[in-house]
């Protein structure tokens, strides 16, 4: 039982999307250095629910409906302004938006194949719209719409910042959309697959997958890589600071991978983005702890940087606050689960292990009195 523990190494579903062998990953037969290199982030989602790259025709339909998918419904701004009062982290705001998306599309439960794949491009296309305004709203600053002509990645950068990204921008942000896009039966993605197992509506999947992805084992460790190099004061200051990390066991964040354990194929274009824009940024010291970082860890715990690790520094350079940085995995990884949640009703079982029982036994009810 025990070295099933977090159920390692147990195959829970059959899938068409995405595949690691070794530290090879590939979305639906194509290998990420391949898309990573060449292709829009739109194309990857195309690729994620259909199984196979759009055409000339179809891509450009597909950005189309998704700019006017774009617009949010005013009343979620109302809601954001209370979110920004209670100084809610943004992933609890997005977590709580992606449930309320399904107020306002007339066919939240309609659980025909058209519907869930007309809302997988709704939620798609709002995700980026609800974390830019979430920001926004909370800084106090007027809500950016969406503009037309813009790739999703512009797109999203421009209403966030409020001003058109440079091609250098949009390269990096389109680059990790892309990288971050799917990752076979990660937890986030398990956790919405066995949400929708129970026939459940897509928003519920997605909005599940969120409280996963939250979490700092998961996606929730970009934003803490970046409050290490914060913490940490210079290059210099790294193996001290770390070591006494190993000596309270705590764990290095974006540091290790369940299955990678030669690397993480993503890392070294995330590392290759941190490294120019952090020396654009004029910021390479975050940078060089980071290389000091790995090389402590790698040393010290055999550990590898996963996808998290270096995308911190990539955010940041970017002039994005801290704390988007786990929304903005959510961003891209939405069509992932999305196109497990297509799988799922494609071919659905409910998803129920079983739990070995290692409790008490044998206790009888004692009346309050007596205990
Ligand atoms: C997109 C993503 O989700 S990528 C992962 C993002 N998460 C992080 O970066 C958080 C830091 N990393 C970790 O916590 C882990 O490496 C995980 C969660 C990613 C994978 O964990 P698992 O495969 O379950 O390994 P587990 O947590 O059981 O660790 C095994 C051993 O390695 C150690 N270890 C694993 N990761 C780390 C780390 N980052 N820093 C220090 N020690 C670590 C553990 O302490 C444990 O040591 P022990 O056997 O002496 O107790
Ligand atoms: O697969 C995992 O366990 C975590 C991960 O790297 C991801 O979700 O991208």
């Amino acid at each position: 039982m025990s070295d099933k523990k977090g159920l390692e190494g147990v195959v829970a579903a059959e899938s068409r999307i995405s595949s690691i062998i070794g530290s090879q990953l590939t979305y639906c037969g194509y290998e990420i250095d391949d898309l990573a290199e060449n292709a829009l982030f739109e194309e990857v989602v195309f690729l994620l629910w259909n199984d196979r790259l759009p055409n000339q025709d179809e891509l450009e339909n597909f950005q189309s409906k998704m700019f006017d998918y774009m617009t949010l419904n005013p009343r979620i701004y109302d809601h954001f302004a209370e979110y920004a009062a209670d100084q809610v982290h943004p992933m609890t705001a997005v977590r709580t938006a992606l449930s309320y998306l399904a107020h306002f599309d007339p066919n939240a439960e309609d659980m025909s194949d058209e519907a869930n794949q007309e809302k997988s491009i709704r939620i798609q296309a709002k995700i980026a719209s609800v974390v830019a305004a979430f920001s926004r709203i909370r800084n106090d600053q007027e809500v950016i719409r969406p503009k037309e002509g813009l790739t999703y990645a512009a797109n999203f950068l421009y209403m966030l910042n409020g001003e058109e990204p440079n091609d250098t921008q949009v390269e990096a942000m389109n680059k990790a959309l892309v990288l971050h896009a799917d990752h076979e039966l990660n937890a986030s993605t398990f956790t919405a697959r066995v949400c929708v197992a129970t026939l459940s509506d897509v928003y519920s999947g997605v909005s599940a997958a969120a409280g996963a992805l939250k979490g700092p084992l998961h996606g929730g460790a970009n934003e803490r890589v970046m409050q290490m190099l914060s913490e940490i004061e210079s290059v210099d200051a790294v193996e001290g600071y770390l070591e006494e990390k190993f000596a309270n066991k705590e764990k290095i964040m974006g540091m290790g991978h369940r299955v990678y354990k030669e690397g993480d194929p993503r890392a070294k274009y995330l590392k290759d983005m941190s490294k120019k824009l952090t020396d654009q940024a004029g910021e390479p010291e975050f940078y060089e702890k980071s290389i000091k970082i790995a090389e402590v860890v790698e040393r010290e715990k055999g550990l590898l940087p996963n996808v998290d690790f270096f995308s911190a520094t990539v955010y940041h350079s970017l002039g994005i606050d801290h704390d988007l940085f786990t929304p903005i995995f959510a961003v891209s990884r939405v069509s992932g689960w999305l196109a497990h949640i297509l799988e799922q009703y494609q071919d659905n079982r409910l998803i129920r292990p079983r739990a070995e029982y290692i409790g008490q036994t044998g206790k009888k009810y004692e009346p309050i009195e007596n205990r």
